[in-house]
């Protein structure tokens, strides 16, 4: 099932730019990817997908459908069986992936306890052979984006929840990438927490013309975060429907509270029911 907001998706990726942001120039290309794994379940089926420059596309969809799959394979972290990631406007390393183009968030901060936070958010960078006084603007000008500027000398131990997130998110943005992947990363936080970041993101989203590639099992974090949304479905994973979110109100705490994200949560959520139609329940 393809919605008809899908064809609109679809047909501006195709057309490249659209007439309101120059920067919606396809990034990321899956091209007809399957994945099968040894174990001979067939994750992902002939699923296509274009991402294009400035979007935030959130992948929802039910457990098990192939969201993180996917995300995986994008990040380079996972092969395809068959099919193809194409990056059209990067260029590609020797491992296939646009040159320190892509950051991936997971669900757990995945911190070195042993470092602080200045040295948690140092790594990438030390990995590309910046040292630490020369990395040292960069880290804190990161470290104020995500509001944890005076924390850059705590240990994660010393940290909530949120904040060890902020720094993963701190991590993941100090190399300045074109495509952020994020992997359910607020997924075990409380919910006054989640929204925060929720809002922390989209800022950042913003201020920083980044693209978002957001896996969510929730209806209401992607009807709130997403500038598009794709459902899958499972068994195999594949894309259901694929949408643009419109909204004429700033994404804020007003919007969680108006008719238009009602109706936007309403419409992902039908359409979600649609995607796991003929599923067993669990
Ligand atoms: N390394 C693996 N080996 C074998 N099967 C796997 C592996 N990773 C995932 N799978 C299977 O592939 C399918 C898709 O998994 P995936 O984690 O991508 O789904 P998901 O939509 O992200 O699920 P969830 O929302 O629960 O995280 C599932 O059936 C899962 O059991």
């Amino acid at each position: 099932m393809t919605s008809p907001d899908a064809e609109t998706a679809t047909s501006s990726a195709q057309n490249g730019a659209s007439p309101t942001d120059a920067r919606r120039r396809p990034l990321v290309v899956m091209d007809q990817v399957t994945k099968v794994f040894s174990s001979g379940t067939v994750a992902l089926s002939d699923m296509s997908l274009t991402v294009n420059g400035g979007e935030f596309v959130s992948l929802l969809g039910p457990s098990g459908c192939g969201k993180s799959t996917a995300l995986r394979i994008i990040a380079g972290l996972g092969d395809a069986s068959t099919g193809m990631i194409d990056w059209p406007s990067s260029r590609i390393n020797s491992k296939g992936l646009p040159e320190g183009d892509i950051s991936f968030v997971f669900q757990e901060p995945t911190l070195m306890p042993w470092q602080t936070v200045f040295g948690n958010v140092h790594l990438p960078l030390k990995l590309k052979g910046v040292s630490k006084a020369a990395a040292r603007d960069e880290i804190m000008a990161t470290l104020a984006t995500v509001g944890l500027e005076d924390f850059a000398e705590a240990y994660p131990r010393e940290l909530s929840g949120g904040m060890k997130m902020r720094v993963s998110i701190a991590r993941a943005l100090v190399t300045r990438p074109k495509l952020l992947l994020m992997d359910e990363p607020f997924a075990a936080l409380d919910e006054i927490t989640r929204q925060k970041l929720n809002d922390d993101v989209l800022r950042l989203w913003k201020e920083t013309g980044i693209t978002v590639v957001f896996v969510t099992h929730s209806v209401f974090e992607s009807a709130y975060l997403s500038s598009r949304i794709v459902v899958m479905k499972s068994r195999p994973g594949r894309v259901h429907a694929d949408f643009a979110l419109h909204t004429s109100l700033e994404r804020d705490a007003h919007y969680r509270t108006s008719e238009e994200y009602r109706q936007a949560c309403e419409t992902v959520s039908e359409t979600l029911l649609e995607a796991m139609d003929g599923e067993d329940a669990h």
